[in-house]
Parts: structure tokens; C-alpha cells; sequence
């Protein structure tokens, strides 16, 4: 684990977005989330739910708000910190989302000290509250994700299925 293979910083995609691994062979954000303006520790995002996100009809499934959340909650921070993963993450529906109908979302940088970060988000559809969002992010320790894999590597599948540190 001498050389850390996540130490270098995320490159935009061929548009110019930030896009997680998912996301990235498509050169769109799959969930909606376009970032339409950017200052230091506040960016607002114009976000669309896909009509393939709809929970009851014509409105967003709650998974889609939370994972938008968890996007542009990661993404206010990762433009200072590159190397981030979300701790927690908490969200309150005040209101319906509408499918395929632009919000806005606004994320802050509440406080960072060392490896913590607080940030939170505010889902708007003509200046009305529809969601808002609050996150711990922790900066990556070196070597995050292989640690991850000899982690799992050690895992064995027992004959009942279930699994056990070997
Ligand atoms: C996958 C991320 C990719 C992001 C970047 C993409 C770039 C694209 C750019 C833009 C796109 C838009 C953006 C999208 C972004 C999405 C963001 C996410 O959704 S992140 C995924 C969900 N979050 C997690 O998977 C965290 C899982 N949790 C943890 O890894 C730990 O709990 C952590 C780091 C949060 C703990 O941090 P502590 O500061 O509270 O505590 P400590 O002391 O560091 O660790 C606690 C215990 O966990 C172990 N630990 C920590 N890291 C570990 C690791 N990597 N592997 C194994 N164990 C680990 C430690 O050894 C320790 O264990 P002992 O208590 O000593 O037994």
C-alpha cells in the first residue's frame, strides 16, 4: 500500500462537470444535478428529478432527494478537499418534488477543522423550501479504498451464505 492510488485530484469530465465514477463514462450526472453558479463555500446547483426517479406520480422518490443531497453536499466541499467521503447524512421532506421541473439547490460549507466537515443545503422550487439537507463529510484517510478492498478480500462466505472475517 506504499503508493496511495486515490491521492491525486478528481479531473472534470470532457464537459467540464465533477461526476462521481457512476456518473463519469456518461459525461452527464445521472441524477440532474448541474452546478449553475460557484463561490468559495457556497454553490448553487439547478437540479431536474428524471421522470425515471418518480416515486408517487409525478413526484420525486425520497431516495433521489437524499442522493441528490449527498452529491451537491460532497461537492461544495469537494472543490476545496478532493479526497472526502459523506459520514452522515440527514434530510427533511418539507414538500413534494416535482419531476422533471428545474430547483435550485444551494450548499455551504458550514465549518471545517481538520478531517471534518459540516455542510448543509436547501432544495428550493420558486423560493419555497422543499427539502433540506445536512451532512458530516470526513476527509479520506490515505489509502481509503484499499484498505477497503484487503478489508473485503478477507471476508470468506461461510456455507450458509453469511460471511466471516477469516
Ligand atoms: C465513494 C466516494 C467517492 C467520492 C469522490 C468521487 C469524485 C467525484 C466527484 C464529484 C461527484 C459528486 C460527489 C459524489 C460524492 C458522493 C459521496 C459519498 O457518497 S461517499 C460514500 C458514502 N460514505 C462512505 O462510504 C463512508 C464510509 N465510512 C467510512 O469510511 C468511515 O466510517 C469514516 C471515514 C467516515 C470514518 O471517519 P471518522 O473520522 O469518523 O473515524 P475514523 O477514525 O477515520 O474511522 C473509524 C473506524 O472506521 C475504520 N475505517 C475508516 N476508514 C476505513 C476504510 N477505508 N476501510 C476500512 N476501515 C476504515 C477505522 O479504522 C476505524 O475503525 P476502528 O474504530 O479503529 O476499529
Amino acid at each position: 500500500m506504499s503508493e496511495d492510488p486515490d491521492a491525486s485530484a478528481i479531473a472534470p469530465s470532457p464537459s467540464g462537470r465533477l461526476l462521481c465514477g457512476g456518473c463519469a463514462p456518461h459525461d452527464a450526472c445521472r441524477l440532474g444535478v448541474e452546478i449553475a453558479d460557484a463561490r468559495d463555500d457556497v454553490v448553487r446547483f439547478e437540479v431536474v428529478c428524471p421522470r425515471s426517479w418518480h416515486g408517487g406520480p409525478g413526484v420525486a422518490h425520497g431516495g433521489w432527494t437524499a442522493a441528490v443531497f449527498d452529491d451537491v453536499l460532497s461537492v461544495v466541499a469537494l472543490r476545496v478537499e478532493p479526497r472526502l467521503v459523506t459520514k452522515s447524512l440527514a434530510v427533511s421532506y418539507l414538500r413534494p418534488v416535482p419531476v422533471e421541473r428545474p430547483v435550485q439547490v444551494l450548499a455551504r460549507i458550514d465549518r471545517h477543522v481538520g478531517r471534518q466537515w459540516e455542510v448543509s443545503a436547501e432544495m428550493t422550487l420558486a423560493g419555497t423550501a422543499l427539502a433540506t439537507g445536512r451532512a458530516e463529510l470526513r476527509t479520506r484517510h490515505p489509502h481509503h479504498f484499499a484498505r477497503h478492498e484487503a478489508w473485503l478480500a478477507r471476508q470468506t462466505l461461510s456455507p450458509n451464505g453469511s460471511h466471516a472475517e477469516s
